[in-house]
């Protein structure tokens, strides 16, 4: 009989001791069956171990897939960093497939792109550095760079990886690899159908298929020979996973490719002052194609001001494209009575619920609980409801009674549910049957379309004020970022609608953006990361009392920790969600380990750790 520890996926569970009279290798994939429950649950063999002194149940089944060395010592690394069990870190991987062969394949690409003298020397530093940051302007033609260092990558029968941080990037870019590296490239993301997954995942370990790129998730595949990892505005703080495990997929990326050597590209045009400050960067500051950009401002409260209909009419009457910019989706963020001053919140989160008009309803973007649109105020039952805080779908109402003749859409999480959505209204964009296109985040990055000559941004202000070390920065790389989409080719206009123009004017220039970096560091100096780790700990349960006890008891553990500070603690910003109460401690440390140890050390069913976080 043999004995094996195993990693059951998903679970919170330590690893468990089972029996089987087969020898197994390590890696492998079985099925097993635990007390009280119904189905069998699957768990991943990772040693082998003497016979315990307790009687084990026997493995119930061996699968034909497993995970390989590499992905054991990631997961390993990722469950001890990012404090989960092993089987939870090693839940986000793929496990290569047995019963799929490897085929001869080597075939070689010619791009044929010729790089510009500076982008030819970014390559080599690239190259050279072996892992290294690529800080180049909006339109520098990072994307170039990238293809090129992939290609060579391919010829030498590698596999490579590209991340992006948003899904809504993904259809262009499939277009420009494509045309470079046709069939052997996947586009990887939550969105792909179930089918089409399992091609890729054929493909992949067939060898037919060399590229992925994608989200996230597209790390975790099974590579069996990989090259180089690709981060693609790696500023990005959606590559931070929101659930367990709760990785930063760039952070992990740096690790892998030191730990196995592979040339690893970070790339943004307002690079992280953590990459900033930890990699070598070559800065790459000359747009390829010849343009000029002109900035203004707007402090008007309207929502859209006179002066941003003249510029929008001006740019749509000439032929050309604009795009207007808000971090809100919806009608209204907020709906206030003009007599007691209250705001309408969802009962089971403390959270004010947004109008959307089009579905007559308010909605919670926290729990999804939906309701009528309240004629008077729920609170004081007479007062008059004001919204405020614009969001998306306002301003393209709003647009559409103005320009009633042109195409105004939107883009954002509301109107884009669907991979196929999401390739048509590029598409329309990009033939230019949309004028105007109004949205979110989504539109803010990466996007490469010629004929946009005016990028109107909206309610930047409410993302410099949040309560975040990193809001400065934020707001910024965001602004940034918007403003390189209008007018990549030729003369570009952008329009800021701000009460901080004097902050965002000296810092708007690009070239000064790595000015705003040093000065970023100067300040987050033994308070912030880089040059410290922070890390958050919510508690959560439906009884306020009983997690409120759980906080404080914590609270007065950690603080007898002379290795850890606590910087604070307290409710969450959101309070209430899905009808649970929710604290948080917020601890940083310089000593990774000691912080480490601490986190460990929290054994409760309520808390969740965010190593790392973001805030
Ligand atoms: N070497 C090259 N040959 C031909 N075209 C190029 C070259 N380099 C860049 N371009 C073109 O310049 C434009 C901008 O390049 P790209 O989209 O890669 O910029 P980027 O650096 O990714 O910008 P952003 O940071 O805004 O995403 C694209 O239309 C691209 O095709
Ligand atoms: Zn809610």
């Amino acid at each position: 009989m043999y004995y094996y520890e195993l990693a059951l996926l998903k679970s919170p569970l330590n690893n468990l001791t089972f029996q089987s009279e087969e020898k197994i290798l390590l890696g492998k994939k079985v099925l097993i069956k635990l007390k009280q429950r119904k189905n069998l649950d699957e768990a991943v063999v990772i040693k082998e171990v003497e016979k315990p002194t307790f009687k084990c149940s026997d493995i119930v089944e061996i699968t034909n897939e497993y995970f390989d060395e590499k992905m054991l010592q990631i997961a390993s690394f990722v469950s001890q960093y990012y404090v989960c069990s092993l089987g939870e870190a090693l839940s986000a991987y793929i496990p290569f497939d047995e019963n799929i062969n490897p085929i001869f394949n080597e075939e070689k690409f010619d791009s044929k792109i010729v790089l510009s003298e500076q982008q030819e020397k970014a390559k080599e530093f690239l190259k050279d550095k072996k892992q290294a940051l690529l800080f180049a302007d909006t339109g520098a033609g990072k994307t170039e760079v990238y293809i090129k260092i992939i290609e060579e990558h391919l010829n030498a029968n590698k596999q490579a990886i590209l991340l992006m941080p948003e899904i809504s990037l993904t259809p262009q870019m499939q277009k420009r690899l494509e045309k470079v590296f046709g069939k052997s490239i996947a586009i990887w993301h939550s969105k792909i159908t179930k089918k089409k997954k399992e091609e890729i995942l054929k493909g992949l370990q067939e060898g037919s298929i060399r590229l992925i790129a994608g989200a996230r998730s597209a790390l975790f595949l099974p590579y069996s020979n990989l090259g180089v990892i690709v981060v693609d505005e790696e500023h990005d703080d959606s590559y931070k996973s929101d659930s367990k495990p709760r990785f930063h997929t760039k952070d992990l990326s740096i690790y892998m490719a030191k730990k196995f050597d592979i040339q690893l590209v970070l790339g943004s045009a307002t690079v992280s002052s953590s990459s900033f400050y930890k990699i070598p960067f070559f800065r790459l500051d000359e747009t390829y194609h010849q343009t000029k950009k002109h900035y203004s401002f707007e402090d008007s409260e309207a929502n859209l001001s006179l002066k941003v209909i003249n510029k929008i009419s001006k740019t749509i009457e000439s032929g050309n494209q604009v795009i207007v910019f808000l971090p809100t989706r919806a009608n209204f963020k907020y709906q206030i009575c003009t007599t007691c001053g209250k705001s309408v919140e969802c009962p089971f989160c403390s959270v004010s619920m947004s109008l959307h008009k089009n579905d007559l309803a308010l909605k919670c973007h926290y729990c999804g609980y939906t309701q009528q649109i309240p004629d008077s105020c729920p609170s004081c039952h007479n007062g008059v409801i004001k919204n405020l805080r614009v969001g998306t779908a306002q301003i393209e109402e709003e647009l559409k009674e103005i320009f009633p003749n042109k195409i105004i859409k939107r883009f954002d999480r509301d109107q884009i549910k669907t991979n196929n959505q999401l390739k048509t209204i590029l598409n329309e964009f990009n033939k230019g049957e949309i004028d105007i296109l109004v949205g979110t985040q989504m539109l803010s990055k990466g996007h490469d379309y010629h004929n946009v000559r005016l990028a109107v941004v909206l309610g930047i202000d409410s993302i410099l004020n949040m309560n975040s070390y990193k809001a400065r920065e934020k707001a910024l790389s965001l602004l940034i970022q918007i403003s390189g989409r209008s007018g990549r080719k030729g003369e570009g206009e952008v329009i800021i609608q701000t009460k901080n123009e004097e902050f965002f004017n000296h810092y708007l220039n690009e070239s000064n953006y790595k000015e705003f970096l040093e000065t970023e560091l100067e300040f987050r100096q033994e308070l912030y990361p880089p040059f410290l780790k922070m890390a958050k700990v919510t508690f959560s349960h439906a009884n306020g009392i009983k997690i409120k006890d759980e906080m404080d008891y914590f609270v007065k553990l950690l603080k007898e920790n002379k290795n850890i500070e606590v910087v604070g603690f307290g409710q969450s910003p959101i309070f209430k969600m899905a009808n649970k109460y929710r604290y948080e401690i917020l601890v940083r440390s310089n000593n990774i380990k000691a912080l480490l140890n601490t986190l460990h050390s929290i054994q409760s069913p309520n808390a969740s750790i965010d190593m790392d976080t973001i805030y």
